[in-house]
């Protein structure tokens, strides 16, 4: 999905990159997702054709691209969103810390704790602050006061929304703002203790102020999580990410290091796109 008031071509992006990680940073990390050749048909029609990718543990990957490029289909092959679309068919194989997701075995409620997912438009429940983020660990069957206590505020801390909760846990997770109901999906996501996150525009139907605090927050969890956002900001990939795939009409275009793609891009569509060109 688009939203065009958050949709970046700027040529100025050149000036803006994330100088955080550098290339040999990344470069040493632990490969926590692989994917081999992925291909994914809506019915007959191809929207991943063949992809090649590696996302390092405890990173920030940025997927980039114009609208229908494959973007959000690509990230819902992480916790296998797409076997609950009609008539998909996925071939090739995502390895998460070495072992496939798309295996018979795997048990995808498991996979689907493991690699937690946040959408572009926040989607609490309609329950109280304290019950959205014990709602996962409630499920698991954890009914122990202290317990979920002790969960819903480290979660709350983690998601920077405490301060501004503590005071009215019980009150109607409805009654939060856009940005305060996206800052407390995460907190639900990360109280069952997922190991990647999987950001879907997460920031596209927020205001400026709130934005920079999911910048800011995503920035501060990639200390524990392995972080994958989907944009179409790109200056929001610039800042936020530490590598960046450019993909276009089901392929990866280029993949690499967000500050090389960003300012000396080896393909000429990359470039393209990033000077505003089209897309
Ligand atoms: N559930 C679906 N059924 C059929 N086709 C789909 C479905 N979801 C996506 N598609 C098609 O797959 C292609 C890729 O869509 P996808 O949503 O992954 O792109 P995107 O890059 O995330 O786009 P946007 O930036 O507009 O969200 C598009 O042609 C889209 O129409």
């Amino acid at each position: 999905m688009q939203n065009d008031a958050n949709k970046q071509t700027n040529p100025g992006i050149k000036t803006q990159v994330n100088l955080n990680t550098s290339a040999s940073d990344t470069a040493s990390a632990r490969t926590k997702l692989k994917v081999n050749n992925l291909r994914l048909a809506y019915g007959k029609d191809e929207a991943l054709k063949g992809i090649d990718l590696v996302i390092p543990e405890k990173r920030v990957t940025a997927f980039i691209g114009p609208s229908g490029c494959g973007k959000s289909t690509l990230l819902r092959c992480f916790n296998r969103m797409n076997d609950l679309v009609d008539n998909c068919h996925i071939k090739g194989e995502i390895l998460l810390d070495g072992e496939n997701i798309y295996a018979p075995k795997v048990d995808v409620a498991e996979l689907r704790r493991q690699i937690g997912m946040v959408f572009q438009k926040p989607n609490p429940f309609p329950k109280s602050i304290y019950e959205n983020v014990a709602y996962g660990l409630r499920l698991q069957g954890v009914n122990d006061r202290r317990t979920l206590d002790e969960v819903v505020e480290s979660s709350l801390r983690g998601a920077a929304l405490w301060d501004e909760v503590k005071d009215r846990l019980k009150d109607n997770a409805f009654g939060l703002s856009g940005g305060q109901q996206q800052r407390l999906v995460i907190a639900r996501a990360i109280a069952i203790e997922p190991e990647v996150l999987l950001l879907d525009e997460p920031a596209s139907a927020l205001d400026p102020i709130s934005t920079l605090k999911i910048e800011e927050l995503i920035n501060d969890l990639k200390e524990d999580y392995t972080i994958v956002i989907v944009t179409h900001n790109m200056q929001q990939a610039a800042r936020v990410s530490d590598q960046t795939a450019f993909l276009y009409m089901g392929e990866l275009i280029e993949f690499s290091e967000t500050n090389t793609l960003f300012t000396t891009p080896a393909k000429k569509q990359t470039e393209d796109y990033i000077t505003g060109r089209y897309g």
